[in-house]
């Protein structure tokens, strides 16, 4: 490990996630867990972070005190749940760090509390940390801006593991956000999440989505372009997590010497 490597905190250390993140940061030179934490009260407090993710001992023990361990540190990696962390980014603004959040499903009032921490935290937020769902993003703008709203119909379909809390996920709702961009629409005005029932003809110019969940499915994203006679589908599989894990590090280390502010990956990997 270098003396210059950065000092990064995992939290939500235990869960699916977090185990990943820890075996990144150990494989990533550059990169040094400093801190892992889970919540007051969590049967992990005073584990061995390496032991939990399958690494063997490495001295770091899981602590519930995060901003103990945020202002001694440089980044926290945070891929937990919206109410958490909300509380992160205050206590990130507090520390001056860099947040790095994956967590999915934040409200508009979660997102609004984000922004104002990335007054004094360097805070980049993608519902995909991998370069291949970021790249994804980019064709289905190119795409719903070349295919028009009267002629092609756009659906995001996404398929996630059974224990998956939020729907549509970060990643379908990006993926959305880049169609709107690509016909300069506004997603929240033309979306449609849920059909059910006699739901009546497609409304021209919208954009569907569907969810579906079950067993251990990593992330399974595609875009259809849905035309009079063909169908041009975009689409991206997560076969394993690291892809977010090597991604949410990646954020770190770039965020390392910004000025605070609200960053996304395509900021990161210079696809913005
Ligand atoms: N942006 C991206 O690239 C990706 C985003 N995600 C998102 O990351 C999030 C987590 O996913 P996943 O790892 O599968 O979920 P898990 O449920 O496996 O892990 C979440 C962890 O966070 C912990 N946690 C929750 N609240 C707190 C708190 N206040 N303090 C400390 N720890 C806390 C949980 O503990 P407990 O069990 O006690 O609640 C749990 O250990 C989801 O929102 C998911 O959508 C996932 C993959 C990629
Ligand atoms: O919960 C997950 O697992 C994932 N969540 C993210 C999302 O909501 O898009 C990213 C990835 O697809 C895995």
């Amino acid at each position: 490990m270098s003396g210059n490597a950065m000092k990064l905190v995992v939290v939500g250390a235990a869960g699916r996630m977090g185990q990943t993140l820890i075996r990144a940061i150990n494989a990533i030179e550059g990169a040094e867990l400093f801190a892992a934490v889970e919540r007051e009260g969590s049967p992990f407090v005073g584990r061995d972070a390496g032991e939990l993710a399958g690494l063997g001992p490495i001295g770091v023990a899981v602590t519930d005190k995060p901003l103990e361990a945020f202002v001694a540190a440089e980044g926290v990696l945070d891929f937990t749940a919206p109410a958490a962390t909300v509380e992160f980014a205050g206590l990130a603004a507090q520390a001056r760090i860099v947040h790095v959040v994956g967590t999915t499903g934040c409200s508009a009032a979660d997102d609004e509390k984000i922004k104002a921490a990335a007054r004094h935290a360097r805070i980049v937020k993608s519902g995909n940390m991998s370069l291949g769902v970021n790249l994804l993003g980019v064709l289905t703008e190119t795409a719903a801006r070349a295919l028009g709203p009267k002629d092609w119909d756009i659906e995001v379909l996404e398929m996630h593991h059974k224990h998956k809390v939020d729907a549509p996920s970060g990643t379908a709702l990006l993926l959305g956000q880049a169609a709107a961009k690509g016909r300069g629409i506004s997603l929240a005005e033309h979306s449609v999440r849920v059909r059910d029932g006699h739901t009546g003809p497609r409304a021209a110019g919208t954009i569907g989505f569907a969810t579906l969940r079950g067993g251990s499915v990593i992330g399974e994203h595609s875009v259809l372009l849905a035309g009079e006679g063909e169908m041009v589908t975009l689409s991206h599989s997560a076969t394993d997590r690291s892809i977010f894990a090597r991604g949410a590090v990646q954020a770190a280390l770039w965020a390392r010497d910004r000025k605070p502010g609200l960053y996304s990956m395509l900021d990161v990997l210079g696809l913005g």
